[in-house]
This record gives C-alpha cells, sequence and structure tokens, in this order.
C-alpha cells in the first residue's frame, strides 16, 4: 500500500487463505469514533455486487480489534485489526506456516502445486522473481482478498474524516466492460445509500441495466469484466496536499495509492483525459465572486489543482482491467514441464468493479486522513478540530463582505 508520509501509516498482512488477514494503521489521532460494527458494514460493502464469485457466498469477514480502540475511540496509538478467513480449516494445511509432512500434502487437488501462471494476474513474475516451482506463495499475496484489510484501515480514516471535517468518501460504477458509461451529474453528500442499493453500485439505473446486461453476457461465455469506478469526496477544504514538489502533489499521492489497488490499470483525475481533448478555454473551471468566496460553475479539474484540493468535491476515476482468472481459461505454458497448457481456473469474480468502489473509497480516505493529519496536526480529535476552525476563519477573512 502507497504511502509517502510518516504523518499517518498503514500496513497489511496476510494470506488469500491463510488463517486472518491483519490491517495496521498508526498515527491516528485519539477520540475517533470507530467501532467493530463500522468496519464489519464496511467490509460488508466489499463483499456485494453484481458478478461476484462463489467465494463471497460462503466465506465470511470475522473482525477482532486487537488494538487502538477503547470504548468506541481510537487512544492515539496503532489500531491493529484482523480480518479471520472462517475457510482456514481447509486451507490449514497447504497453507501451514510450520513445516508439514510432504505426505499430507499428497492425494488433494487443493494441494497439488500451481505450475500453470495466469496471464494477467501477478503467478508467472512472482515465480520466477522469488524462485518458486509452485504459483500458490505469489498468488497469495497478490489476490484481492488484502483488499479487505485496506478496507479495515480505511474505515477509521473515513471516520475521522467525517468526524472532524465532516468529508464524506463515495463511489460509483460509471461502466462495466463495453457498457456506455454513465454520463450525469457526479454524486453528492447523501448519495452513498442510493448508490448501494444497486446490485452493480451505479448511480442511475439505465447504466446499472446496461453493466447488468454485460456482465450476463459475459458470464455466459465464460468470460470476465473489468470497468470504471469514480470516487468522490465532498466537502474537502482548499489546500489539503502541495505544488511544492512531485511527492507532496496529492494527485500523484492519490494515483499511486489507487494503482497500488490489485487490477487497476489507469487513473484519471477530474475530467483527466477528456480535458486532454479540450481547449483550454473549455477545460478550466471559471472563477466567479460568490457570498461566501469564489464559485465555480464547473469542476472538471476534480477538485484538484496544483497538487493541492481547491474546495470543490474530489474526484477521482479508477479503470480496473478484466479478472485474470478466466474461465475460458487462457493459453500458458506449464512451468513444471514447459509445455503449453491452459491457466489454472478454479473458480472467481466474473466482475469485481463494484467491490472495487469501496477499496477506492478506502484508499481516498487513506491518503485524504494523511493530507489532513500533515496540514492540521493534533494529537486529539478536538486539537484537530480546532486547528480546522482557526484554518476555515482565516481562508474565510480572505473574502471581505460589504
Ligand atoms: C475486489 C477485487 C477482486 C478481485 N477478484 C479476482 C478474482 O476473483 N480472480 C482474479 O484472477 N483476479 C481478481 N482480482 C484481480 C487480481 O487480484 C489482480 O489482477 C492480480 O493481483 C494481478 O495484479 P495486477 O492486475 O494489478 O497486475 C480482483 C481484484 C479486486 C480489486
Ligand atoms: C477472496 C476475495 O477475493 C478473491 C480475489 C482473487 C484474486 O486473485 O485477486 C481471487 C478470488 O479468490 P479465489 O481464487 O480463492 O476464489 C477472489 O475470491 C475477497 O475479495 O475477499
Amino acid at each position: 500500500m502507497e504511502q509517502l508520509s510518516t504523518v499517518l501509516r498503514w500496513m497489511t498482512a496476510g494470506e488469500s487463505h491463510g488463517p486472518a488477514l491483519v490491517a495496521l494503521i498508526e498515527g491516528m489521532v485519539a477520540g475517533v469514533e470507530v467501532t467493530s460494527t463500522d468496519i464489519a458494514e464496511q467490509l460488508a460493502r466489499r463483499r456485494l455486487g453484481y458478478g461476484r464469485g462463489a467465494r463471497m457466498k460462503f466465506e465470511a469477514d470475522k473482525i477482532t480489534i486487537v488494538g487502538g480502540l477503547r470504548h468506541g475511540r481510537t487512544m492515539g496509538g496503532p489500531v491493529a485489526v484482523e480480518i479471520g478467513n472462517t475457510e482456514w480449516p481447509k486451507w490449514e494445511t497447504v497453507m501451514a506456516a510450520d513445516p508439514v509432512d510432504p505426505a499430507e500434502l499428497e492425494g488433494s487437488a487443493r494441494n497439488a502445486p500451481l505450475t500453470r501462471p495466469r496471464p494477467g494476474h501477478a503467478d508467472y513474475s512472482g515465480m520466477l522473481k522469488y524462485g518458486f516451482d509452485d504459483a500458490r506463495p505469489v498468488l497469495e499475496r497478490a489476490s484481492a482478498r488484502e483488499t479487505a484489510a485496506r478496507v479495515a484501515a480505511g474505515t477509521v480514516a473515513r471516520n475521522f474524516l467525517r468526524q472532524v471535517l465532516g468529508i464524506e468518501v463515495l463511489s460509483h460504477v460509471i461502466s462495466i466492460g463495453a457498457s456506455e458509461p454513465y454520463d450525469g451529474p457526479a454524486p453528492r453528500h447523501g448519495d452513498l445509500t442510493a448508490i448501494d442499493e444497486s446490485p452493480v453500485r451505479a448511480f442511475d439505473s439505465a447504466s446499472a441495466d446496461r453493466m447488468i446486461a454485460e456482465i450476463e453476457a459475459a458470464k455466459k461465455d465464460g468470460d470476465t469484466l473489468g470497468g470504471v469506478v469514480e470516487v468522490v469526496a465532498t466537502d474537502v477544504p482548499v489546500g489539503l496536499g502541495s505544488h511544492v514538489s512531485g511527492e507532496t502533489r496529492l494527485d500523484a499521492r492519490l494515483a499511486g495509492a489507487l494503482m497500488g489497488i490489485q487490477a487497476i490499470k489507469g487513473v484519471e483525475v477530474g475530467d483527466g483525459f477528456t480535458t486532454a481533448r479540450r481547449r483550454g478555454s473549455q477545460a478550466h473551471d471559471e472563477m466567479v465572486p460568490g457570498p461566501d468566496g469564489v464559485l465555480r460553475s464547473t469542476n472538471r479539474a476534480g477538485g484538484l489543482e496544483g497538487g493541492m484540493t481547491n474546495g470543490e468535491d474530489l474526484r477521482v476515476r479508477v479503470a480496473m482491467k478484466p479478472i485474470s482468472t478466466v474461465p475460458r481459461a487462457l493459453a500458458t505454458v506449464d512451468m513444471a514441464t514447459g509445455d503449453e497448457a491452459v491457466a489454472i481456473h478454479q473458480r472467481s469474480d466474473v466482475c469485481a468493479v463494484p467491490a472495487a468502489g469501496v477499496v477506492a473509497e478506502a484508499m481516498v480516505a487513506l491518503v485524504l486522513a494523511q493530507a489532513a493529519l500533515e496540514k492540521f496536526g493534533g494529537d486529539s480529535v478536538a486539537e484537530t478540530a480546532d486547528n480546522v476552525a482557526a484554518y476555515r476563519k482565516r481562508v474565510d477573512a480572505r473574502f471581505p463582505r460589504s
């Protein structure tokens, strides 16, 4: 997971079929309201979405808060969350941490070495780079099961942003496969409940119908799909991030964190690629004086100028490639024999774009919380909130009222 700051740091550990995943988030101020129910709710959102595979139905995320919270609030120390894998008993031999008798591994398909790397997954490069004859140790960590831990860490960031700054982070799916992209207004504060009610997490039902049709068609053909998701953060104050260096630019930091999500192959800030085709006069967001400061009639920049938030809603999009475990398996080379083969396939998601949106929200929340803590500092919610209020007053004073 990407992070450039030492103010707020996060890390995950664990394998897809191991006993548990662990999320660690360090540097959060004291007094942020977070409960295990909040984390469970976010994890449940990540499991949903039309097109998810069988594993999402039979496996549950079992949360244990290991440290950092007391009576529903952060205490200022690292927050550690364990997400138990309820399927662990089936995997305890093949994924045992301690050495196992090779005889115990024989006779079961689950324990057999995986030697037919899937084009598009981490299998091939990981086997060569780490010197494994079996893709298991690679795919176990590459798997997007790890994103459950990111969502757990992201819940702490998300609650901080809401409590201290009133920021809401939400996402909606723009397109799946070749479906006509959603082209309407961006969602705003309060729209998340309606989006989550959509089976594909779309903002309007016509787009949702088109996305579901795409998934149905791909599923029928034994194929998989990717798509595009937009993350929106509302009520973001002006001035998070900085123009002073490449590393401090918030757009760069968001892009890094989002590209770090499994299967994300593109990030767009605001109107990004469309803006590249526009003339300058049609590309930027003109400013006019308003009753409480500067007003903009458009938000093509997605709330970011010069690597800093500009007070408009933040808007970033991610492009997810199709799932690489294709049921109609792709051609590969058997690494044990060097012969032509078909890639590993047991089961897979047809499309995980709605879930990727929830993961992208978590990454945006973590990066925004990091930037907010850099700007406002503090050791407690009260202190950070005071600093935010002082800054808001200072910004407000820049606009003299008649
Ligand atoms: C929420 C989510 C679910 C995913 N589910 C699967 C899956 O079921 N099967 C699969 O092969 N890849 C799945 N992926 C993608 C792989 O984890 C990813 O393609 C792989 O780690 C290789 O990394 P790369 O695509 O970034 O190159 C999923 C990704 C996300 C974000
Ligand atoms: C388990 C999750 O996603 C998994 C991500 C994943 C992959 O290769 O990324 C492959 C699938 O696992 P399996 O191959 O065991 O069916 C997904 O189910 C999850 O998101 O919780």
